[in-house]
């Protein structure tokens, strides 16, 4: 199937820089953010509130029922905690965003998070879960990790995916 633009996933742990990423990506691309969480809740794509981890149980049928129809047409900048469940013929581009766990701790802190949930993430972000995750389920070419520490690591990573956007771009318009 072939896309006139490309489906990207920006995935990490909560509190990496996910949203801050996709929504500045999106002003300069003109790509489309399509934010997992968003879905889950607009079209209730969930199976009820988890209490303990204060989140939706996410029913992956039907959050893939709704996001096919855009995700075929292509120019999904895709915002999620996990990646391991969009179809590999979907996705062009995974970014998985990384971040020290000082500073991870800081901003979840922020937010006050359930100490079991603060806990978790940072464990899943210092033992690489996300960034294995998108290594299993696409291939490791289109896997890229990057540095969100700072707002000089946001700048960085937004110049460096625009410049693989327009690389797709002229790609994919030779082999039309
Ligand atoms: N590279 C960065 N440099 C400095 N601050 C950042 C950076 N990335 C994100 N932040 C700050 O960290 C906080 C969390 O960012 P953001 O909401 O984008 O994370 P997220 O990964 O989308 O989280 P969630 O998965 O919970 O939606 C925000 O206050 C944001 O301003």
């Amino acid at each position: 199937m072939s896309r006139t633009l490309p489906n990207i996933i920006i995935t990490g742990t909560p509190g990496v820089g996910k949203t801050s990423h996709c929504e500045l990506l999106a002003e300069r691309t003109g790509l489309r953010h399509v934010s997992i969480n968003q879905i889950v809740k607009d079209r209730e794509c969930h199976e009820g509130w988890d209490k303990e981890y204060e989140s939706w149980i996410v029913d992956e049928d039907k959050l893939l029922d709704a996001i096919e129809d855009d995700a075929k047409k292509g120019g999904c900048i895709l915002d999620w905690h996990a990646c391991d469940l969009f179809p590999k013929s979907w996705i062009d581009l995974v970014v998985v965003l990384r971040v020290g766990s000082a500073t991870l701790y800081d901003r979840l802190k922020l937010r006050n998070y359930p100490e079991i949930k603060l806990q978790e993430n940072i464990d899943s972000e210092i033992m690489d879960v996300l960034y294995q995750e998108a290594l299993e389920s696409y291939d490791a070419e289109i896997v890229v990790d990057l540095q969100s520490n700072t707002s000089e690591d946001m700048d960085a990573n937004l110049d460096r995916i625009e410049a693989w956007l327009k690389q797709w771009k002229e790609d994919n318009a030779q082999a039309t």
